[in-house]
C-alpha cells in the first residue's frame, strides 16, 4: 500500500531582489540546494532598482524554513523581507462570520426585521417558546463548545487555543450540511459552570456539540446536560468518532474477510473517543475488546480512580488479562489507537494475527507513523487528512446534526448513531471497497445527506422526531 503525504509547511517568503545582482535562476538554485521546493511565485512591486517577490516554498519543518532563510540572507541581493506561514495566513481574522439571510433594503423592510413589528414576533415567541424552532436560529444552529482541556492531542491547551479548532468544526457544519455552527469557548474547566453556562445559552441553539473536554469530566458533563436540556447533546469525540470508527471497522472487516464477532480488538487510550468507541464496538458485536492506557491493560483485579475505567474493566478482557500493550496486542486483529504519537511500534503490529487492521487515530500526530506501519498491515487507517482512510469525526457530525435538527430531535440516541454508521459505511460500495479504501472521503458530498437521512428515519423510528413529517415548516400565526 503506497502512501503519499503532503510536505510538512508551505511558507510564503517575501523577498527584494537587486536587479543587478540576483536572477530568478540564483534564486531558485539557492531554495534548490537548501532543500526546498519552490510551488508559486508572485511579483509583488517592481522598481527600477528591485523587484518584490512572494515565493512560496515547500519546507520539511520550521527549522528548515529557517535555514532557507540563513542560505538566501547570504546572498548579497537578497533581502528576506517577511516569511509567512499558508496555514496561519487562512486563520487571519478568524474563519467564520454571521451573514444576514435578507438584505435591508428600505424603511419597510427595517420596521419588519426590528422594531416596531419584531415586536410581534416577540409576543408570539412569548406565548409559545417552541415556535423558536420555526421563527429564529434555533431551527438550524449548532453551539459547538469546548472548555480546551483536550484539544486534538495537544492536550490542556485553554479556551483561547482551542477557537482554531472549534471555528474549523463551525466551518464544516456550514459546507458539508448547511448547519450554521457558533464556536464558544469557555474559560472554565469547572463542571458545574459549564453546564449552568450551556443551559443558560442553549435558547439560541437547537443543538449542543461538545468538543475536546477532557475525560473523565466530559461523560458526567454530558450526561447532565442530555438531561436538563431538550436539545441534543452530543460529545463529537465521543460519539462522532464512535459512528465514524464503527462505518470504517465494518469495511475494513469485510476486506479482511472476517466476522466483528470473532475479532480481537484493542483500543489505547481509554479516554473520551476510546470509552465510545469501545461502546459503539461492543453494541456491533465484538466480544473480545481489551482496553489499555497508562497503567496498562485495563483489568478487573486493579482498582481505578477513573470510575470510567472500572466500568471499561468490568465490561471487557473476558478473560482478564493483565500487562502492557505487548501483551494485549498479541494476536490481536484490530488495533485502535485514540492515545498520542509513539505508542504504536512495528514489533507490536508483528504480533498481531494475520491480516492487521490499525486504526491509529491520535491527531495530529497518530500512534504509529503510516509509513513505518505500511510495510506490515492489511488496512492502515489514521484520522489526518493528508493520508489514505481518514477516520475522523468530520464524517458524522455536520450529517448527523443536520438530520437531528431537520426532524426537531430532542436526543441523539443510540439507534441514530447506528443507522449514521452503517449509512457512511455504505458509501463505499462492494465494488470500491479495497484496503486503500474503506471510508469515504470527507469531500464526499454523498457522505452528509446519506447520514442525515438515515439519522431523520432513526429518529423517527425511535420515537424521539419532535417535528410532524407533514411540517414544511411554515408558521402559523393562529
Ligand atoms: N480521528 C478522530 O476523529 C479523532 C481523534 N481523536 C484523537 O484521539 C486522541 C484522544 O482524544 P480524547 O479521547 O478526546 O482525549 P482524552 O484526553 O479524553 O483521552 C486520551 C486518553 O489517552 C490516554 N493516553 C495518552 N497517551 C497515552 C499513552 N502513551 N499510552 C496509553 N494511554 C495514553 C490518556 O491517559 C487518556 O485516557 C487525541 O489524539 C485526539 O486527537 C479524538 C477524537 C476524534
Ligand atoms: C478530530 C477531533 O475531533 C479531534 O482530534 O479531537
Ligand atoms: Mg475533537
Amino acid at each position: 500500500m503506497a502512501i503519499q503525504h503532503n510536505v510538512g509547511l508551505s511558507l510564503i517568503f517575501r523577498l527584494e531582489l537587486l536587479n543587478s545582482n540576483t536572477t530568478f535562476g540564483k534564486l531558485a538554485s539557492i531554495i534548490g540546494e537548501a532543500g526546498g521546493d519552490i510551488i508559486a511565485v508572485d511579483v509583488i512591486r517592481v522598481t527600477r532598482e528591485t523587484v518584490i517577490r512572494d515565493v512560496t516554498i515547500n519546507v520539511s519543518n520550521r527549522d528548515h524554513g529557517k535555514q532557507i532563510v540563513s542560505a538566501l540572507e547570504t546572498e548579497p541581493g537578497i533581502k528576506v523581507i517577511n516569511v509567512s506561514d499558508r496555514t496561519f495566513l487562512m486563520h487571519l481574522g478568524g474563519k467564520v462570520e454571521v451573514t444576514p439571510k435578507i438584505k435591508v433594503k428600505n424603511r419597510d423592510d427595517l420596521s419588519r426585521v426590528y422594531t416596531p413589528h419584531v415586536a410581534r414576533v416577540c409576543e408570539a415567541l412569548h406565548e409559545d417558546p417552541s415556535k423558536a424552532f420555526q421563527l429564529t436560529i434555533k431551527r438550524n444552529t449548532v453551539a459547538v463548545v469546548s472548555d480546551g482541556t483536550a484539544v486534538l492531542g495537544l492536550g490542556d491547551i485553554g479556551p483561547y487555543a482551542a477557537i482554531p479548532v472549534m471555528e474549523g468544526k463551525a466551518m464544516l457544519f456550514k459546507q458539508f450540511a448547511g448547519v450554521d455552527a457558533f464556536p464558544v469557548c469557555l474559560d472554565t474547566k469547572d463542571p458545574d459552570e459549564i453546564v449552568k453556562i450551556v443551559k443558560s445559552i442553549a435558547p439560541i441553539f437547537g443543538g449542543i456539540n461538545l468538543e475536546d473536554i477532557a475525560s473523565p469530566r466530559c461523560f458526567e458533563i454530558e450526561e447532565r446536560l442530555k438531561e436538563e436540556l431538550d436539545i441534543p447533546v452530543f460529545h463529537d469525540d465521543q460519539h462522532g468518532t464512535a459512528v465514524v470508527l464503527l462505518a470504517g471497522l465494518i469495511n475494513a472487516a469485510k476486506v479482511v474477510g472476517k466476522k466483528l464477532e470473532n475479532l480481537k480488538v484493542v483500543v489505547v487510550g481509554i479516554g473520551a473517543a476510546g470509552v465510545a468507541c469501545s461502546k459503539m464496538i461492543l453494541a456491533a458485536g465484538v466480544k473480545n475488546l481489551i482496553g489499555v492506557d497508562r497503567p496498562g491493560i485495563l483489568n478487573r483485579n486493579e482498582k481505578y480512580e477513573n470510575e470510567m475505567w472500572s466500568w471499561y474493566a468490568a465490561h471487557t478482557n473476558p478473560d482478564n488479562i493483565t500487562g502492557t500493550l505487548a501483551d494485549a496486542i498479541r494476536g490481536a486483529d484490530v488495533f485502535v489507537g485514540l492515545s498520542g504519537p509513539g505508542v504504536l511500534t512495528v514489533d507490536h503490529i508483528r504480533s498481531m494475527a494475520q491480516d492487521p487492521i490499525v486504526f491509529a487515530m491520535a491527531n495530529p500526530d497518530p500512534e504509529i507513523d503510516p509509513e513505518l506501519a505500511e510495510p506490515h498491515v492489511r488496512v492502515m487507517a489514521t484520522g489526518r487528512s493528508d493520508f489514505p482512510n481518514q477516520i475522523n469525526n468530520v464524517l458524522c457530525f455536520p450529517g448527523i446534526f443536520k438530520g437531528a435538527l431537520q426532524c426537531r430531535a430532542r436526543t441523539i440516541n443510540e439507534e441514530m448513531k447506528l443507522a449514521a454508521a452503517r449509512a457512511i459505511a455504505s458509501v463505499v460500495t462492494d465494488e470500491e471497497l479495497s484496503e486503500h479504501y474503506i471510508i469515504p472521503s470527507v469531500f464526499n458530498k454523498r457522505v452528509a445527506d446519506v447520514v442525515s437521512e438515515a439519522v431523520v428515519e432513526a429518529a423517527y423510528h425511535s420515537g424521539v422526531a419532535r417535528r410532524e413529517r407533514w411540517d414544511a415548516g411554515s408558521s402559523n400565526i393562529f
